[in-house]
């Protein structure tokens, strides 16, 4: 795929770079195969821009140059390249962080997250472990709950649901039947929380399996 050098070009062309390598990482751990997933940063704030993954690409194979910049609904931003159509979800990651504040976004198709949305359609808690305090909350005492809400092809009514579930000492949503979204300050906070939350589901499996 290929971008245009517009005015707008160098300016995210780092951003764009950040967004591939994050996205490797993840196909990687096979946490976005068969191109799902999606990522995004904020690159402004007032008027909203996002740097979105395009659609329907294979995350593992991304460049710089396959991000579309979005506004703050996610629509692609009018004379900005040729980077391709934003992610199908790109209007889900506006909606995230209009509500949270948050500067990057992370979605991954993840086993674990659909297997914990199928068990626990209500949403999972957490209690009493170390790697709770790598998404903010504390190691004892303390019952997190992650919130699981239910799946659509319509960004809004997904933004919806999200919105209503939101549990704001947890940075992440986990969308049944479909996949995990979680975010953070920056991408390498983004990655930290997702890296976090998805072990939290495969320990929740794993002590299913065990009981
Ligand atoms: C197997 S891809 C499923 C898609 O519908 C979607 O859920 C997804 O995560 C990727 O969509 P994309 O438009 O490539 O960002
Ligand atoms: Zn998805």
């Amino acid at each position: 795929m290929t971008g245009t050098g517009t005015a707008d070009a160098p300016r995210t062309a780092g951003w764009g770079a950040a967004l591939a390598e994050e996205a490797a990482r993840f196909a990687a751990l096979g946490w976005m195969a068969g191109t799902s997933g999606n990522l995004s940063v904020v690159t402004d704030r007032d008027p909203l821009r996002l740097l979105v993954t395009a659609s329907g690409l294979d995350k593992g194979e991304l460049s710089a140059r396959d991000m579309v910049p979005v506004d703050g609904e996610g629509r692609a931003v009018p004379g900005t390249g040729d980077s391709g159509k934003p992610s199908a979800e790109a209007a889900l990651h506006a909606r995230v962080v209009r509500l949270t504040g948050a500067g990057a976004v992370v979605h991954v198709h993840t086993v674990a997250a659909v297997a914990v949305g199928r068990r626990w359609p209500g949403g999972v808690a957490f209690r009493d472990l170390e790697m709770l305090k790598g998404i903010g909350r504390a190691a004892h005492d303390e019952t997190v709950v992650l919130p699981v809400i239910g799946n659509s092809q319509d960004m809004r009514v997904l933004g919806d649901r999200l919105e209503a579930a939101l549990n704001p000492l947890v940075p992440g949503v986990v969308v049944a039947g479909h996949g995990l979204y979680t975010w953070g300050a920056d991408l390498r906070e983004a990655r930290r929380h997702t890296e976090i939350v998805e072990w939290l589901l495969e320990l929740e499996l794993a002590e299913e399996r065990g009981r």
